[in-house]
């Protein structure tokens, strides 16, 4: 398709043939200059076709209902740029009336469009899920630091690697993990109770406590020891070099945002060798995580060919697969540890967020687990995954917050060829855009108490697997189809444990009694600036 990126291409391929083949024809003598003129009078042609003609008069999505107000060159950007990431889809959602389908417009007034029914859903994830495939430049970034894994790879190759890691996320293998979970629920619950109770310096009360780093730091172990039979041991030193470098990666940054805007027009392997230094950032991080990847899997192997591990954890049933070179397992490695960790740590945040905000669920919750689990302080004390899914209050508030705040609030598509969603023409290339935040939240889907944090929906008879939905796509946390979450049941289970035993542990409140949400992050989200104010609660 013609873009400023093959604008781009065409110009600087145009420019060399001009002065370097045929001079005698080219407008000037020097490179960068026939660049230049080319670049601009493509580029004009371009932009008066895509971002007016094109988007005003002749694009078919056009008789879809849209927002009202509207940039004239950037379509909704200004709104999405400045508003929290999911938001205005969240308003458009309640406030547009649509049939399923809502159309925007990007930046140059490119094509969006919303999906917001159940049925519209199942065609885009599940009935024609390979002809809406992930936007490549995700690829070209993403794939620098997750690799080419389950996550990013597409179609045929998709299907293969999902099959192959299919078995290491069966219920039957996750429900040996849950006292896996425990263990390290355990060890981070007393790091806390240690941390709060011993001030580092006059001027800091430790009882002030900034829950996503623990939270980030927990979850890390945790898909180091259940996915790949390795403790990275952050919760005890958070210096490693692989939680620094995730730290610093996963931190939303001006230079993050500008490169992602810039991914639209330049081609990936520019934006990588920029010389700034979140590229640079990335490049470290990515040789720490890829060294840290090959050599958990040398390790295994020789474990593996000893006959030494009867280990289920996520890489040696990987490996024993034997559908994957190491090349191969490195990708899924790298995959399993950026997928499975900030997901899990931002729900882990929206726990510390609503518990504090809704001090009576808090209380009626660490009654339920108290009465209910053995002690948390108690070393040797273990859970089964029958204990901890039987607890229809931690059910009902762990399935809350992840519907109220989905980790990761909007994902993207983009049409591989020209299609059709509920019989309206999509032409090849519309970006399709999946928010879990404004599915979740309909009153269509969830009634008018939809936006309300309100666990007691998951509760009584009928209400546990549903919340009262009538339809499963009204709950997109973890999308659906053969690209949802594959970690979905190892993070419910991972999840459980940890809410467990945080909030049988501790009292928390707001740390600024004043404080009021705001929302950072890019794919994954968080309360901006949380802090809390945490006490061990004594006798458990
Ligand atoms: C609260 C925790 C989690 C949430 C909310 C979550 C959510 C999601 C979502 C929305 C997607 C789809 C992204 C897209 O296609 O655009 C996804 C995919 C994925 N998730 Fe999770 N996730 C969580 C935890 C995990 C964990 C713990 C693991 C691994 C152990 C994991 C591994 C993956 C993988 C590999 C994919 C790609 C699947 C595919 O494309 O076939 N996730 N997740």
């Amino acid at each position: 398709m013609y873009s400023p990126k093959t604008i781009f291409l065409a110009s600087i391929a145009g420019a060399v043939f001009l002065t370097r083949i045929v001079p005698q024809y080219a407008p000037f003598s020097s490179l960068f200059l026939t660049f230049f003129v080319l670049f601009i009078s493509q580029f004009t042609t371009w932009f008066a076709w895509a971002c007016v003609l094109w988007p005003k008069y002749f694009s078919p999505l056009n008789k879809l209902p849209q927002p009202k107000e509207s940039s004239f060159l950037f379509g909704q950007f200004p709104k999405i740029s400045r508003e929290t990431n999911g938001a205005p889809m969240r308003e458009w959602v309640s406030t547009i009336p649509n049939e399923g389908l809502i159309r925007y417009t990007h930046i140059f007034n490119a094509d969006r469009v919303l999906i917001t029914s159940p049925n519209a859903l199942r065609e885009v994830l599940v009935t024609k899920n390979y002809e809406f495939i992930k936007p490549p430049q995700f690829r070209t970034g993403l794939g620098q630091l997750l690799g080419i894994g389950v996550l990013l790879a597409e179609g045929e190759e998709h299907k293969r690697q999902r099959k192959l890691l299919m078995p290491a996320f069966a219920f039957r293998h996750i429900k040996d993990l849950y006292p896996t979970f425990w263990a390290k629920a355990h060890e981070v619950v007393e790091a806390m109770t240690q941390a709060i109770s011993h001030p580092k310096s006059e001027d800091t009360d430790p009882a002030i406590v900034d829950v996503s780093n623990w939270a980030s730091r927990v979850t890390l172990d945790i898909i180091g020891v259940a996915g790949m039979g390795h403790d990275f041991n952050a919760v005890q030193d958070p210096t490693s070099d692989l939680n620094q470098c995730y730290r610093d990666i996963f931190q939303p940054t001006r230079g993050g945002q500008i490169l992602g805007l810039l991914g639209a027009f330049l081609p990936g392997w520019v934006i990588q060798n920029l010389p700034i230094k979140r590229t640079k950032q990335i490049q470290q991080a990515r040789k720490i995580i890829r060294k840290v990847c090959f050599d958990l899997i040398a390790k295994k192997r020789v474990k593996l060919e000893k006959g030494e591990s009867t280990d289920k954890d996520i890489l040696s049933v990987s490996i024993q697969s034997g559908g994957f070179s190491d090349e191969d397992l490195v990708n899924q490695l790298m995959t399993f540890l950026a997928a499975g960790h900030e997901t899990t740590a931002s729900a882990m945040a929206w726990m510390a967020y609503t518990m504090c905000k809704y001090p009576e669920v808090q209380q009626r919750l660490r009654e339920e687990i108290r009465g209910s689990l053995p002690s948390i302080g108690d070393a040797g004390s273990t859970v089964s995954s029958t204990e901890i899914d039987n607890l229809p209050y931690l059910h009902a508030v762990c399935n809350e917050i992840m519907r109220a705040y989905p980790s990761v609030p909007v994902t993207l598509r983009i049409a591989v060829e020209d299609a059709t969603i509920l019989g309206n023409f999509i032409p090849k290339g519309t970006s399709i855009i999946l928010s879990p935040w404004a599915i979740n939240s309909s009153k269509e889907l969830w009634g008018e108490d939809a936006k309300e944090f309100n666990p007691d929906r998951w509760m009584g008879p009928g209400m546990a697997n549903t919340g009262g939905a009538e339809s499963a796509y009204s709950n997109l946390s973890f999308l659906h189809g053969p690209r949802s979450c594959i970690g979905k049941d190892f993070a419910k289970a991972e999840f459980a444990c940890l809410v467990a035993a945080w909030v049988g542990r501790f009292d928390m409140h707001f740390a600024d009694e004043g404080y009021v949400l705001d929302i950072a992050g890019g794919i994954t989200v968080k309360p901006k600036g949380l802090k809390v104010r945490m006490k061990a609660v004594e006798g458990w």
